[in-house]
């Protein structure tokens, strides 16, 4: 099935090249509210479209539609496998545009499920093609546990992904697990700052850090990297880089990005699967304008934030 249509909103125009039932139901309201699997986007654009891919994967992309965003955001609902796959594909069409005009790419990485979604980035033509010695590798979170321990999430991104890729190990950037969660976060936000004068992290107009790809994952509750739903770390203004000792998911001490840092950054993608996550990606796109927004709602880089989503997570939009 395939799907063409004209300039929004003011009409729409689908054609199928076969008689399937369409994939999606296409509706568009009076209050230009954009409807499609079941996704909502208010306050459409021109420039938004939808598209749905061979694989019958849907994305709809979005400019400027959901308030307070700055930024395009594309949602994509895949079957499970092809998530690594159009991952891989987006890691690497950012990595070469970075490596090609600024001669280096800065990419922090999430604990948890992200590192395995990964996996495809290992394999040709990506893990020939790539060029590795120009990545700069940070975390979005750490937990504050020696690098050896099956809490970390360095151990966990060096065993599944960074010892099988040709990285300098100098420009890999872990935290010093020999300090205290202040001290790492300090002495994190100080190497940060180094990077950031040496032209290795490009700088934001706003004077913050403009990492390249932030890698996110979302945990059932919403929070993102380190930062937790109702926290206080979630309203950091000025910090790049906090501390918590508190984490009400284990292990209860960690050092994080803050939201200035992860909002300054030029691209960055939320990988969720799972239904277990399903209310929290619901809230997070269609949420009530009232309610208190989940840290993952918060999530808005400079250029374009992508989700990648698999059918579980995307089951409630
Ligand atoms: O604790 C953490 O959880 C989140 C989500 O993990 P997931 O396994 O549910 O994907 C992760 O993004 C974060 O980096 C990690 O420290």
């Amino acid at each position: 099935m395939r799907m063409a249509f004209t300039t929004l909103p003011t009409f729409l125009s689908i054609t199928t090249t076969t008689t399937q039932t369409p994939l999606c139901s296409l509706h568009l309201s009076p209050s230009r509210k954009f409807f499609c699997p079941s996704l909502t986007f208010k306050n459409l654009s021109q420039s938004s479209f939808l598209t749905v891919k061979p694989n019958n994967s849907v994305a709809c992309k979005v400019k400027s539609s959901m308030a307070e965003t700055k930024n395009n955001v594309v949602v994509e609902v895949f079957d499970k496998e092809e998530i690594a796959v159009s991952l891989a594909e987006y890691v690497a069409k950012i990595s070469n545009k970075f490596t090609k005009e600024r001669g280096a790419f800065t990419v922090t990485l999430s604990g948890g499920s992200l590192i395995t979604h990964l996996r495809k980035l290992l394999e040709p033509p990506y893990f020939d093609t790539l060029e590795w010695s120009k990545w700069h590798v940070f975390w979005l979170d750490e937990r504050v546990v020696p690098k050896t321990h099956e809490d970390s999430n360095y151990k966990l991104a060096y065993d599944g992904f960074l010892s099988k890729v040709p990285i300098p190990p100098g420009n890999v950037y872990a935290i010093n697990d020999t300090l205290s969660a202040e001290g790492a976060a300090d002495d994190y936000e100080t190497r940060i700052r180094d990077l950031v004068k040496s032209n290795v992290i490009a700088s934001s107009s706003n004077g913050f850090p403009k990492f390249d790809l932030q890698l996110l994952g979302m945990g059932p509750d919403g929070h993102v990297a380190s930062l937790f739903p109702g926290h206080p770390l979630v309203n950091e203004g000025k910090k790049w880089v906090t501390f918590i000792l508190d984490s009400p998911k284990p292990p209860p001490e960690r050092i994080t990005l803050t939201f200035p840092v992860i909002n300054s950054s030029a691209y960055a993608v939320l990988v969720v699967t799972g239904a277990g996550k399903a209310d929290a990606v619901h809230s997070a796109l269609h949420g009530s304008e009232n309610s208190e927004k989940l840290p993952v709602a918060l999530v808005s880089p400079e250029d374009e934030l992508k989700w990648f989503l698999d059918k579980g997570a995307a089951s409630k939009l």
